[in-house]
């Protein structure tokens, strides 16, 4: 409940006015509701079924009528059923202009939250991810803030419920004191009643929760790994997964319809039950009259349908909470996660880029993916990587290769030691002024599903048609994107043209080239490709040589022959570091080793 009373809150905040204008709104709506109903008794009288002293003692009624007669000589026929259809008639204006209100009012406030979470998530911390699954993201931004909006809409709805039940009370408190409090009574125990089925509700909510985070981990996982379902014949396995999730599902869904329509059954049983007591009450014991009797049946007839409806409400609100618990605790997170602290123009990367003079340098940096792990996967690293030379990292898969690439760029911070860039530590100002400066491009590198012209001007929004071209020619993919149906404009992703491993790698590195990168990263960048394009992308960073510093990650050794420096690393340490041909001359040396291994492997 304290999750759902926090958005609530928010909402409040986000919207302020309007939520006090539709709330008057409601109450408006509610009153003329209430007085549409007190019209019947005049209405009555005019066609002779009550007597006219019947309604004199009705406070409100009397002195509607005394207004009226104030104005008119007569009450007519016409001159009730006239104020009847004007009441009932701005009724129903005012209720579509408070729909309308609240509507606007609500996908307001889900259109915040949206771009909070969105935001939060863009904005947090790299070791952040590295801690998640990426399908939960998926699952809160479409599952669960699909529930808190449902949420927000019913606790809205309920306001809107319970406002109009307290109006209507009010004026049948105002007819039959008695009768009123016997009716609220007997709510009031069924209330207490249904609490059980307000918990029962509040189990499968939770189970909904759990169950529609397998279910997007799941599809996420399975399609992208379909590849390998299919070679490996693994579709029955999966298939039974599914049938059992959904089968969970199923049953969960059944059992909160169950709960919903006993409960409701059970109340319009009641219902009946009460409407019977309640006039035998009436007529019998209390001697009621006719016209008050007709007008409190009038009101509770209305009432109790919105009695039901508070309650089916309440069941169906607290299958959502957990989607507020869920929705908060993201929020908590993000706040705390969230990287970038700076002003709006760091925000906007709008800061000086960095031009490294003197380069990267770690000082007895370690690092442990988890902080109760024994295992390091940088352990007390020393190293210095020169401004504008070529530093290469080697070693053998789970050395700790890319986590060092990953501390270079301020992805993630040391747990001991620090990083230093141009003698100042990496960290606000200096750590974004350096990720503005870096061109990255991963093993496996990711295209958005749209033209490559679109993808390649990200980076660089005012680069001209023949820059672009430029840096196509630089990664040696001018020729394959002339030869492309729209060249610049096709569209590449699944649905478009599937580019290869190797193509995919040298648009991305085009892409890091047309930012005019200070430091240039490159983890396997060019393990895709095949010896003859290899060769002319070496011959092109060797263009480059002493305008950005370079910092390569490469299995295959032939590739770093002209680096400046490289650095062998196994087990998270640095165990050799120099220039390429001392280590390769140290006989004793890992990196001689490695290299051995490999020309004998080619051999
Ligand atoms: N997200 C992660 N969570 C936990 N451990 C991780 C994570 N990423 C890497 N590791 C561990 O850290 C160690 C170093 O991994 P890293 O990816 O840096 O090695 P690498 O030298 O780049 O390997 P490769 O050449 O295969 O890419 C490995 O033991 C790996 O299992």
């Amino acid at each position: 409940m304290k999750d759902l009373m926090y958005f609530i809150a928010k909402l409040y905040r986000a919207s302020g006015f309007r939520l006090v204008l539709n709330i008057t709104l409601v109450l408006v709506i509610s009153l003329l509701e209430g007085l549409g109903l007190y019209l019947i008794i005049p209405l009555l009288g005019m066609i002779g079924l009550l007597e006219q002293q019947a309604w004199n003692d009705w406070p409100l009624v009397s002195g509607v009528q005394t207004l009226l007669e104030g104005w008119f000589t007569e009450l007519s026929l016409l001159l009730v059923l006239v104020l009847y259809v004007l009441i009932l008639g701005g009724q129903a204006m005012l209720t579509r202009l408070q729909s309308l209100l609240s509507t606007r009012m609500l996908q307001g406030f889900i259109r915040r939250m949206r771009m909070e979470t969105y935001e939060g998530l863009l904005y947090a911390r790299w070791e952040f991810f590295l801690r998640s699954r990426k399908s939960d993201f998926h699952h809160m931004m479409s599952n669960e803030l699909g529930r808190v909006n449902q949420g927000v809409f019913l606790f809205m709805s309920m306001i809107t419920a319970g406002l109009f039940t307290l109006i209507q009370i009010g004026l049948a408190f105002w007819i039959s004191p008695l009768l009123t409090a016997f009716v609220l009574l007997s709510g009031a125990a069924l209330a207490l009643f249904g609490r059980r089925y307000i918990r029962g509700s509040k189990r499968v909510g939770e189970q909904t929760t759990e169950l529609s985070k397998y279910y997007f981990a799941g599809i996420q996982e399975h399609f992208s790994g379909i590849k390998d379902i299919k070679s490996n014949r693994l579709e029955p396995f999966h298939t039974s997964w599914f049938a059992r999730l959904s089968r969970q599902m199923e049953t969960n869904f059944i059992t909160f319809g169950d709960i919903n329509s006993k409960s409701q059954l059970i109340y319009r049983l009641s219902s009946v039950l009460l409407i019977a007591g309640f006039i035998y009450v009436s007529i019998e014991m209390l001697h009621t009259p006719a016209e008050k009797l007709i007008l409190i049946v009038l009101i509770f007839s209305r009432l109790w349908p919105r009695f039901i409806a508070i309650q089916s409400q309440s069941e169906q609100l607290v299958t959502n909470i957990p989607a507020f618990t869920a929705m908060r605790r993201l929020e908590q997170e993000l706040r705390q996660e969230r990287e970038w602290t700076g002003g709006e123009e760091e925000n906007k990367g709008k800061q000086e880029k960095l031009h490294m003079t003197q380069g990267i340098q770690c000082r007895g940096v370690s690092y442990r993916y988890k902080p109760d792990s024994p295992v390091y996967a940088l352990r007390d690293i020393t190293i210095q990587i020169p401004a504008r030379q070529m530093t290469a990292i080697v070693g053998r898969s789970g050395a700790g290769k890319s986590t060092l690439m990953d501390l270079l760029m301020g992805l993630i911070s040391p747990e001991s030691g620090e990083v230093l860039v141009d003698g100042i530590p990496l960290k606000e100002q200096q750590l974004y002024r350096l990720r503005d400066g870096i061109g990255y491009v991963p093993q496996d590198p990711f295209l958005f599903h749209e033209s490559i012209r679109h993808n390649l001007k990200l980076v660089a929004p005012d680069a001209s048609e023949e820059e672009l071209w430029e840096a196509l020619r630089f990664s040696a993919s001018e020729e394959f994107v002339r030869s492309l149906p729209l060249g610049l404009d096709t569209v590449i992703g699944d649905r478009g043209i599937r580019l290869s491993g190797g193509e995919r790698q040298r648009i991305v590195l085009a892409r890091a080239i047309l930012k005019r990168p200070t430091l240039l990263v490159l983890d396997e960048a060019t393990s895709a490709l095949d010896t003859e394009n290899e060769r002319l992308i070496q011959t092109a960073l060797e263009s480059l040589r002493g305008s950005m510093t370079i910092v390569v990650i490469a299995h295959r050794l032939s590739t770093i022959r002209n680096a400046d420096q490289v650095i062998v690393m196994e087990q998270g340490a640095v165990i050799q570091q120099g220039g390429y041909r001392q280590l390769a001359q140290d006989r004793q040396g890992r990196f001689s080793r490695l290299l051995q291994e490999q020309t004998g492997m080619t051999k």
